[in-house]
């Protein structure tokens, strides 16, 4: 089988075509197979996030579908950084520039964007839809139908915390810098992903945030089925729309944001159509580190000795884009 290591911001995965699997996988093969590649200590060449699994669409109106598996075996029903890099792949295999791919839950616009850097494609991708109902969300606080900037005791006495789904389920609170670096995400984000809690059952994307100017803001997150990320797609353009509603003496909606991350950075711009509802461009790079062929049959029992990779020249110019920022 062969597949391409990518990533955006950092945030990495492994993107298999349906096209280039030795055999058909099964669900469970798809989902044993992300939790074997995407082990950092064990998996394929330092592991991954997750596993972009593109096959076609449900008809010609999209280029192709993604599916995003974590590196838990979960399933998400989105991923922003993942579908850039998915998009420059059908973008390059179709010599399109402009077209949709089938998600989950909706056909999300997808574009080619100005490069970043000399080798440092970038791509802008629609993320829709939102919504910030509990039942969306999976949500249960006491009843509440939505949670927006308010205190969540069971999860801390001061973080006054947003809740959206983009449409993956994401919890943002807006801290100071001490905050963002302390230990505080990683306890709440474990005990509301441990799948125990009645808050979030099925678990939730938590990140935090902190302003650095008016239009630029930091995002940290734990994502749901991996743990910290560099980066989070979707985590950042749903902060960002938190941002623009809370803070909207300081941003208009469609004014470029500067995101930064643990990875690097992206822009984001916040829309809202006549029925009101929000969606968000998100615009970063979409980088290929190499290319990969390997045994399907080992792959599955995670026996990776005789993987050929064959990396690009991108990384370098991707991390000399970060030492620029
Ligand atoms: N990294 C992604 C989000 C991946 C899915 C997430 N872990 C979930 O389960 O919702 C992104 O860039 O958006």
């Amino acid at each position: 089988m062969k597949m391409i290591k990518v990533h955006g911001s950092g945030n990495d995965f492994f993107i298999l075509d349906e096209k280039q699997v030795d055999k058909n996988l099964s669900e469970e093969e798809l989902k044993e197979l992300a939790r074997r590649v995407c082990d950092r200590k064990t998996g394929l060449h330092g592991g991954s996030d997750g596993i972009l699994y593109v096959t076609s669409g449900h008809d010609d109106s999209v280029v192709g579908k993604m599916r995003v598996i974590n590196a838990d075996g979960s399933e998400a029903s989105m991923c922003g950084n993942g579908i850039r890099t998915v998009a420059r792949y059908l973008s390059e295999q179709n010599n399109l520039t402009d077209f949709k791919i089938e998600t989950m839950y909706a056909d999300l616009e997808v574009k080619k964007a100005k490069d970043f850097a000399p080798k440092v494609t970038a791509f802008d991708a629609e993320i829709s839809p939102v919504s910030f109902a509990a039942s969306d969300l999976k949500m249960h606080i006491g009843g509440k139908e939505k949670l927006f900037n308010e205190v969540v005791p069971e999860l801390s006495k001061t973080l006054k915390f947003s809740a959206v789904a983009v449409p993956n389920p994401h919890l943002i609170t807006f801290v100071n810098h001490d905050e963002l670096m302390g230990p505080e995400l990683g306890r709440i984000a474990t005990y509301l992903n441990n799948g125990k809690n009645p808050i979030f059952p099925d678990g939730v994307n938590v990140s935090f945030v902190e302003i650095l100017a008016d239009n630029n803001i930091f995002v940290r997150t734990f994502e749901r089925g991996v743990g910290f990320t560099n980066a989070c797609g979707t985590a950042m353009s749903a902060s960002s729309l938190i941002y623009s509603l809370l803070y909207a003496s300081h941003t208009d909606l469609e004014d470029l944001i500067t995101v930064r991350n643990p990875g690097g950075m992206v822009n984001t711009k916040v829309h809202q159509r006549e029925d009101g509802s929000y969606w968000m461009s998100l615009i970063g790079n979409a980088t290929f580190v190499a290319k990969v062929e390997l045994s399907q049959e080992r792959a599955l029992i995670g026996d990776f000795t005789d993987a050929k990779w064959v990396a690009t020249t991108e990384q370098a110019a991707y991390e000399n884009f970060v030492g620029s920022l």
